[in-house]
């Protein structure tokens, strides 16, 4: 199996590498690729672990060396928030980039699994989905934004305020990767109850944790260390269901024929084509539904715009 990380010498890049390096099954090759003239020293600094993972690092303007066999690239190049930005206003630079690395996938390893972390990811997937198009070799079951970030930290709010073990707090969160696009549904987690004040609570928090963390870095960028966790979870859940594992399911944001919207992020089962099946995200409050319902110009108008982008 081959994974192929590209953007890996950044905040999320190296983390990601990191743990795909002690997590991939032994076997596994890790291509690291992005622009810095770093990334063969990360590879060769991370190449001294003792794990049968295998890591070599390109640099330069062309990934196509990394992409090589991939099976799976997980895409993280890009620029990063600061302070009083939102999501929306990294599209100038990252659309681009995006549309770039997207071409080189769509020529060298059409057939692998992309999962795109780049934001803003309600924009940027509907992009790569327009370049595998322009291509002739749109799988629409091998493109996933990656939201998992947003499912481990409902995870981790919930179990905190809950004095639950974390371990057994499981949430789908539905939707899009940015604001109220972001859907927690809480009404649905097991052995625990929520107040309507609490509702109202939590979901605002868990829609707020990205720009929670970028006004604690105070300029010093957004999430690192924790979406590379989150990557990793998602990376790993991928390379399962493509080596035949049953019962791996995740939350993604993807083009799953949702009534919503073109692209939308609900559970799915993985395996060895990618979205093996698309699942129902069950039954839903009255706040979840009317939550539902307001966002959906929002994410309307993402995945439009980078409709527009391509075309
Ligand atoms: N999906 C999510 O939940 C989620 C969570 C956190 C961050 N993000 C997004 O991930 C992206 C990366 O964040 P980060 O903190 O790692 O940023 P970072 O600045 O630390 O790293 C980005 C890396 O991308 C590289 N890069 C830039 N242009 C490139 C190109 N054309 N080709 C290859 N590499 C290129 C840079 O050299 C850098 O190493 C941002 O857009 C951020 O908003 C998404
Ligand atoms: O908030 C950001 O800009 C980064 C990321 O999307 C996050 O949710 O942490």
């Amino acid at each position: 199996m081959k994974v192929a990380v590209l953007g890996a010498a950044g905040g999320i890049g190296q983390a990601l590498a990191l743990l795909l390096k002690t997590q991939l099954p032994a076997g596994s090759k890790l291509s690291l690729y992005d622009i810095a003239p770093v990334t063969p020293g990360v590879a060769v600094d991370l190449s001294h672990i003792p794990t049968d993972v295998e890591v070599k690092g390109f640099a330069g303007e062309d990934p196509t060396a990394a992409l090589v066999d991939a099976d799976v690239v997980l895409m993280s190049a890009g620029v990063a928030r600061k302070p009083g930005m939102d999501r929306s206003d990294l599209f100038n630079i990252n659309a681009g980039i995006v549309r770039n690395l997207m071409e080189k996938v769509a020529v060298t390893c059409p057939k692998a699994l992309v999962g795109i972390i780049t934001n803003p990811v309600n924009t940027t997937v509907a992009i790569a989905a327009e370049v595998l198009k322009n291509a002739g070799v749109y799988d629409k079951n091998r493109l996933f934004g990656i939201t998992t970030l947003d499912v481990i930290r409902s995870e981790t709010f919930i179990a905190e305020l809950k004095g639950l073990n974390v371990a057994d707090v499981k949430v789908n969160v539905i939707g899009g990767h940015s604001g109220v696009t972001i859907l927690p549904l809480l009404s649905q987690v097991e052995g625990v109850t929520f107040t309507d004040e609490e509702v109202a609570a939590m979901t605002t928090r868990i829609q707020n944790a990205g720009t929670e963390v970028v006004e604690a870095k105070a300029g010093g960028g957004s999430a690192t260390l924790s979406m590379g966790q989150a990557a990793c979870r998602f990376g790993l859940s991928l390379v399962r269901g493509l080596q035949g594992e049953a019962n791996v399911v995740e939350c993604a944001y993807v083009d799953g024929g949702s009534e919503h919207a073109t692209f939308f992020a609900q559970p799915i089962l993985l395996g060895k084509n990618g979205v093996e099946k698309v699942l129902p995200y069950g039954d839903i409050s009255a706040f979840e539904a009317n939550a539902r319902d307001a966002m959906l110009d929002t994410l309307k108008g993402d995945i439009k715009l980078g409709v527009e982008f391509v075309k």
